[in-house]
């Protein structure tokens, strides 16, 4: 009989996959609907892309587009000349008297075309390659821009539920973009082209009924592959999205290995993961199911494309057109007609080959596109909020201040005044957390913000770094945030990839790469003081640590804490503003950062919960979790 715990863990995963069938049948019926508003989309969207990889006319991706062109189309006249060249060896050996001085001559010039249609063909692919290259740096750039303009990202990663694997469309949607499209780019480029040229040849060796045939042969094809293709696209956004959520839940694993084992959460874990792996699978293999017949379609027009070829040459000759030449003139025009039609039908064929590939970039426009147009609206959100606080100092970008000490001329004696300040989070708006708060920050009174968990605590200063909005009243910034005015220690200690200098100074970028510092001493201070000397060992110096990117899995809470504090030390803001920064380091310690933060002339906000940090504190907030609030002064 299954235990109690398995029938438990059966029932979820049962629950899981009703969920997800129920999801499977809502996006039946939203594909249809989308289908058609993706098709314009999809124009829209690549039509922004183009805008982004073309920026202006006179740009390298265009001259590169240029010299692509003039590539393409000498590779052409030299295809041609190489496609001639079975015909003109047929013409020389099959005649009366052949000669060897003209099959030498001819052999000659056969192996200078061969040798240069080589050499273009790898100057197509290697210009191709480039473009790629370009393309995925300025599209990655303008991503990238929007992306971590002020809190954009925290907006995107938290607050917008709509928006996937932002992550994933930057690093791996953007990359097989480029690469599809690069692959595209020299049929599309060649195409108009090529057709006009061997139309003109193929009327002239067949009369009308050659190009003509060929042309309807090219719109049935279409028609069709349009109708197979379209369920295809959609399939594809839903895949990719399936293959970011996969892949999260692998980072999210390797991100919180201890904890998951504390757990012994192996079992769940297995279940969670395969359920993600299924859900993609399952996606692929409709897709895949989908593809079968576009295949189909595709390879049946390759196949029937050469024999086409064959009926169009057969018309003039079984009408008698060629009755009145010598044999081998008429083997070796065959020769030449058949190169011109089957290069004709290989040209439509390139392009219904295309609609494969069309798919796949689709699918990557609209995902690339939804991300685009999230930025652009967010960004444009917070531009209107900067705007509507034009009064605020700002953010700025501290990391471009790299002055030590030097905030002076930034002092205030307020840090912010709240009136009438009214916060929900921010997707639930019937929850009031604290209502009609008015509040004053000033320079030289700690103020200590205390409520049980879930309260709102850290609401709170997330509505004064401007990370949410509030439902009513005003929030005035009067210093600047940053390293010099208002710096802000979050609750989940944030250390970046880098050395162990690159903590200390974050966000400000190194002044010194490399080099010895005028900040070293007073930055080995501040770690001897702190008990770091441990840290500093193992990270072989200040700038030691490069390859020893991921500190989380290397520090201590404690450690990681204390290293937050070095950060504040380093920069001495004139407000700090610590959300339960100490809660993992013992009292003694947290007295001495404390302490260290009075004698620096610091002004502290702090969140917490142990009562000793009530001594270091002139006023006290508390709030009750359901709008009430309260400020005392403590003795
Ligand atoms: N991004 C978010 N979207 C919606 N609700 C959120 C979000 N972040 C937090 N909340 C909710 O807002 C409420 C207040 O959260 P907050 O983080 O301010 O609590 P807190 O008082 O700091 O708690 P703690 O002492 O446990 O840190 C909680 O109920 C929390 O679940």
């Amino acid at each position: 009989m299954a235990s109690c715990r398995e029938r438990r863990r059966d029932s979820d995963t049962s629950l899981l996959l009703e969920d997800e069938e129920d999801r499977e049948e809502d996006t039946e019926d939203e594909d249809h609907i989308e289908k058609a508003a993706l098709n314009i989309l999809f124009c829209k969207r690549f039509w922004h892309l183009l805008k982004v990889i073309f920026p202006k006319l006179i740009s390298p991706t265009f001259l590169m587009f240029c010299t692509l062109l003039a590539v393409c189309l000498l590779e052409q006249v030299v295809i041609y000349q190489t496609g001639l060249i079975p015909s003109q060896f047929v013409r020389i050996l099959a005649a009366e008297n052949p000669q060897k001085s003209e099959f030498m001559t001819r052999l000659w010039l056969s192996l200078i075309i061969i040798g240069l249609n080589s050499t273009l063909k790898s100057l197509d692919g290697y210009i191709s390659s480039l473009m790629y290259v370009r393309w995925r740096r300025l599209i990655c750039h303008r991503l990238h821009q929007k992306y971590f303009q002020d809190t954009v990202y925290y907006q995107l990663n938290v607050l917008q539920e709509n928006m996937d694997n932002p992550d994933q469309r930057i690093s791996q949607d953007v990359e097989r973009f480029c690469k599809q499209f690069s692959l595209m780019i020299a049929v599309i480029i060649i195409s108009p082209f090529t057709i006009g040229y061997y139309t003109y040849q193929c009327y002239i060796s067949t009369g009308w009924q050659g190009p003509v045939s060929i042309f309807v042969y090219f719109v049935t094809g279409t028609i069709i592959n349009r109708f197979i293709m379209s369920p295809i696209v959609s399939l594809l956004v839903r895949q990719e999205k399936l293959e970011g959520d996969f892949r999260f839940k692998h980072m999210q694993i390797r991100v919180n290995a201890e904890s998951a084992a504390f757990y012994r959460a192996c079992q769940v874990e297995l279940m969670k993961t395969n359920f993600r792996l299924h859900s993609l699978l399952d996606t692929q293999k409709r897709l895949i199911n989908r593809e079968f017949w576009l295949n189909f379609a595709v390879n049946m027009f390759d196949y029937l494309g050469s024999i086409l070829s064959y009926i169009v040459i057969a018309i003039p000759i079984l009408s008698g057109a060629y009755s009145h030449m010598a044999p081998n003139e008429i083997s070796a025009l065959v020769s030449k007609n058949a190169f011109v039609s089957i290069y004709l039908i290989g040209c439509f064929s390139g392009l219904i080959d295309l609609s494969t590939k069309l798919t796949d970039l689709a699918g990557y426009t609209h995902r690339i596109g939804e991300l685009l147009e999230s930025l652009e609206k967010t960004e444009k959100g917070t531009m209107e909020e900067q705007t509507n606080h034009s009064a605020d100092p700002g953010d700025g970008d501290p990391s471009e201040n790299a002055s030590l000490c030097s905030n002076e001329s930034t002092q205030s004696n307020k840090a912010f005044q709240l009136e009438s300040v009214t916060l929900t989070p921010p997707s639930l708006q019937n929850r009031v957390l604290i209502r009609d708060l008015n509040l004053e920050i000033e320079a030289g009174r700690n103020l200590l913000i205390v409520g049980n968990t879930g309260s709102g605590k850290s609401s709170l200063l997330r509505v004064l770094r401007g990370l949410w909005p509030t439902l009513g009243g005003s929030v005035e910034r009067i210093s600047p945030l940053g390293p010099q005015g208002v710096m802000f220690i979050p609750q989940k200690p944030y250390l970046t990839d880098g050395s162990l200098r690159e903590q200390i100074i974050y966000p400000l970028k190194d002044k010194y790469p490399g080099q010895v510092s005028p900040d070293d001493g007073i930055i080995m201070q501040y770690l001897e003081r702190l008990e770091l000397m441990s840290v500093f060992e193992r990270a072989k110096g200040l700038d030691g640590g490069t390859e020893w990117i991921n500190w989380y899995d290397v520090l201590s809470p404690g450690e990681m804490q204390r290293l937050s504090f070095a950060r504040l030390f380093f920069h001495q803001p004139q407000f700090a503003v610590l959300d339960e920064a100490t809660s993992a380091v013992s009292m003694e310690t947290e007295e001495l950062l404390y302490n260290m933060c009075k004698d620096m002339g610091m002004t502290v906000i702090s969140v917490g919960h142990r009562s000793s940090l009530r001594k270091f504190h002139d006023v006290e907030l508390k709030l009750d979790g359901r709008g009430g609030w309260k400020l005392d002064t403590i003795r």
